[in-house]
């Protein structure tokens, strides 16, 4: 037993106050760790015990760090939209008030801008009456932001306002940057807590089952695309063209293909696709054309990356890579391809993109915003520091942040995928 691997969050220090008011909170565990294993492995089939990792239990503790009548709390939300910012930060509010007694909870503007004084972006007190119905509407309250900011200045501001745990809402750019929040923390020996609540609409955080806001993303899909599919329908040679987002990951697209049997091809980042070999893309749509007139074609923002020039790369505020319109080439290729053999095409070109990321959560992903929220309050309080609250493998867990690695891409010789090429009939040969 002594080779397992055992993943506790950081903690800021003993735990010092016992706290009666979250007595009634702790009900059946106190944080002990579980056991996760290797995603690819039943448990009962493991070989060897080292496959076995352990993370700690999310969940209110005995013991807390903070004396919760002198905490304040700050939340703060970057990088893109995703649904379920609301819920997450009422959860983060109403738990830290109501739950624990804290003193306030102060939500800074505009991402990690709002956290660096010469951009003026003065914190916003937040209460149980200005949050109580924030989660009934799409976006963030706190606003959002994409850019590098100083952690120096990032933690002068948080000394300024007298913050003891900051809430970080973002994806795995933003997870960096508490990352490095923490490491100067550490350097200037200050204690305040930092825990992060992984968002992302791509749903590729690795070791997160599923992000807050993307069973949202995937329901939004189902709508449009049977209307690109009643479009298709109604013209002769007729294609519904959907984008939808997912920049390195095509879970969204992927999933959506699934749940929409209109789909007859799907296009994703991971797999690689030929758009004009005669096994290509424009090829398979002639003859599904010419069979049954009409097709829908999904595909991810970041799939066929390799059809542009490579010296238009650009990178956006945050660093990553300004995506070139996949949608608006493909919309052209299909034109010209047609239009040189001689026959008749009419393409509806959908993309809905931020017309899903803006939207507010659905029933399932308010409740898990609910539950991440109030774990990352239970986590913080007890002094849990550099660590994010997330899904994994069925259970709420702390995760280390330097435990977030690469991103969680499909894996083409996954069930999953292999899944997706049935469901759509669409040539193995196309993607390869
Ligand atoms: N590698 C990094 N190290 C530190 N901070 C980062 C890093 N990448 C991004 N950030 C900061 O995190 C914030 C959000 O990042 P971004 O990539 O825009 O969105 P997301 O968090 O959704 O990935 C930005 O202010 C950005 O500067
Ligand atoms: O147009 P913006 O705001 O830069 O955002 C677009 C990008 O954000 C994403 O939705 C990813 O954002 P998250 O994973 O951080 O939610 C990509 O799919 C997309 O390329």
């Amino acid at each position: 037993m002594e080779n397992l691997k055992i993943h506790r969050a950081e903690t800021l220090g003993e735990t010092t106050f016992d706290s009666p008011l979250i007595d009634k909170l702790v009900r059946f565990y106190d944080g002990e760790a579980v056991a996760c294993h290797d995603r690819t492995k039943e448990l009962s089939k493991l070989e060897k015990i080292e496959d076995i990792e352990y993370f700690e239990l999310a969940g209110p503790r005995k013991k807390v760090f903070f004396n919760p009548k002198d905490v304040t709390v700050g939340i703060v939300t970057c990088g893109g939209l995703c649904p379920g910012l609301n819920d997450v930060i009422r959860a983060l509010t109403f738990c830290s008030l109501e739950s624990y007694g804290v003193k306030r909870v102060l939500g800074f503007k505009y991402g990690y801008e709002g956290l660096v004084a010469k951009y003026y972006h003065y914190p916003v007190e937040l209460t149980t009456d200005n949050t109580d119905e924030i989660h009934e509407k799409g976006g963030t309250m706190l606003k959002s932001s994409r850019g590098r900011q100083d952690d120096d200045e990032i933690i002068n501001t948080l000394i300024h306002y007298g913050v003891d745990i900051l809430f970080t809402i973002g994806g795995d750019g933003t997870q960096r940057g508490s990352r490095d929040i923490v490491n100067k923390l550490k350097e200037r020996n200050i204690p305040i807590s930092v825990v992060g609540i992984p968002k992302t609409i791509d749903n590729d955080i690795s070791l997160i089952q599923r992000s807050f806001g993307f069973e949202t993303a995937v329901e939004a899909t189902w709508d449009i695309i049977t209307n690109a599919h009643n479009e298709a329908r109604a013209y002769r040679n007729g294609v519904g063209l959907v984008k939808l987002m997912g920049r390195e990951s095509g879970w969204i697209a992927a999933s959506a293909a699934l749940a929409n049997s209109a789909v007859n091809f799907c296009l994703v980042p991971e797999v690689e696709f030929d758009l004009h070999g005669p096994k290509g893309f424009l090829e398979v749509l002639e003859k599904r054309l010419r069979r049954k007139e009409h097709a829908v074609v999904v595909v991810a923002e970041g799939a066929g990356q390799h059809l542009f020039d490579k010296a238009k790369d650009a990178t956006d505020k945050s660093g990553n890579k300004r995506l070139q319109d996949i949608g608006d080439l493909m919309n052209e290729e299909i034109h010209a391809h047609f239009k040189k053999k001689g026959l008749e095409v009419n393409v509806k070109y959908f993309d809905p993109s931020y017309n899903i990321r803006s939207r507010r959560a659905n029933a399932n992903d308010s409740m898990y915003c609910l539950r991440l929220g109030n774990n990352a309050v239970h986590a913080a309080m007890a002094g849990c520091t550099n660590m994010i609250v997330g899904l994994h493998h069925d259970r709420l867990v702390h995760l280390p942040i330097e435990m977030i690695g690469a991103r969680k891409t499909i894996d083409p010789q996954s069930w999953f995928w292999q899944t997706v090429i049935q469901a759509t009939h669409q040539p193995h040969s196309m993607v390869n």
